[in-house]
């Protein structure tokens, strides 16, 4: 499996916490990698090093070799990394397809000297863009909502339609954000699905933080586990649930948090 990123020994200290330290890990090019942990093993801190929210102490993020570490998130947007949030960030007043014809960068018709001079290119791109959210809403069979207003959508489909922005960009890595949290189980089974077609059909690397043990078995392969800002341990989800390490980790951490079982979260059917 050939590497699209590289992790090395990456460290991110807030004062005197160390949220991430001496952490490694690959994503492999094609692949949907999971990411799970119990609350405050540092999976947020590591993702917004990867997308360039927040500068790592040290280490190295290596994107194709290159090392991103400490790019701003547009420079890294630019290059394929794109980031989808836990609370999908839609412009309410506007209509789906609106919101998804906003998101490629640097249009001719932004360019207001552009726009005089090259009418006719703008007008190009920007049927082309309308084409291009036309197709995202039929992969992923929201063209009945085209023209609703995006604030009227459910929790579910707004996430959905957050993943229909990154499919308007040229995204070679989506780093996904609990995608599951609060979504109904219907919409769930049809998130996993567009996540597995844009896998499978588009060639989309997918890094996934995830609490839904059962979605992250669904779709991960590999699966990395984060224990107090490092990795615990690597594979298959069928393999990390039987890992006693990792029962270990979760109820630790679930002794000082939620309070909730922990075995429960890694067995078939428990979210953390
Ligand atoms: N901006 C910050 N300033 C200070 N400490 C922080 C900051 N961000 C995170 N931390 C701390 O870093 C540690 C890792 O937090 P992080 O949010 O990365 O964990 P997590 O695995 O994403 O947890 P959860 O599953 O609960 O979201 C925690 O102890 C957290 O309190």
């Amino acid at each position: 499996m050939r590497r699209l990123i590289a992790i090395r020994n990456l460290a991110k200290s807030f004062g005197g916490l160390q949220a991430v330290h001496d952490c490694s890990l690959d994503i492999g090019r094609g692949t949907i990698t999971g990411l799970i942990g119990p609350n405050g093993a540092g999976k947020t801190t590591l993702f917004n090093m990867i997308a360039g929210a927040l500068r790592p102490t040290s280490g190295q993020i290596l994107f194709e070799d290159r090392d991103i570490a400490g790019l701003p998130p547009h420079a890294l947007f630019r290059m394929g990394i794109v980031r989808t949030f836990q609370i999908p960030h839609e412009f309410a007043e506007m209509t789906v397809i609106e919101n998804l014809m906003l998101v490629p960068q640097a249009q001719t018709g932004e360019r207001l000297l552009a726009s005089w001079v090259q009418w006719g290119r703008v007008r190009a791109e920007e049927e082309e863009n309308r084409a291009r959210a036309e197709s995202v809403l039929d992969f992923l069979q929201l063209t009945r909502l085209r023209d609703e207003r995006a604030g009227n959508l459910s929790g579910g489909q707004k996430k959905l339609l957050e993943l229909g922005r990154t499919m308007m960009t040229e995204a070679r890595l989506v780093l996904l954000d609990e995608p599951g949290a609060g979504v109904n189980p219907t919409l769930m089974g049809e998130l996993a699905e567009m996540v597995q077609r844009l896998n499978r059909e588009r060639g989309y690397t997918f890094c996934i933080i995830e609490h839904d043990m059962d979605l992250i078995a669904r779709l991960c392969d590999p699966v990395y586990v984060l224990a107090e800002g490092t990795v615990l341990t690597h594979g298959r989800m069928e393999d990390i649930r039987r890992d006693p390490r990792v029962l270990e980790a979760y109820l630790g951490g679930s002794a000082e948090t939620a309070g909730s079982s922990a075995g429960s979260r890694l067995s078939a059917g428990g979210a953390a």
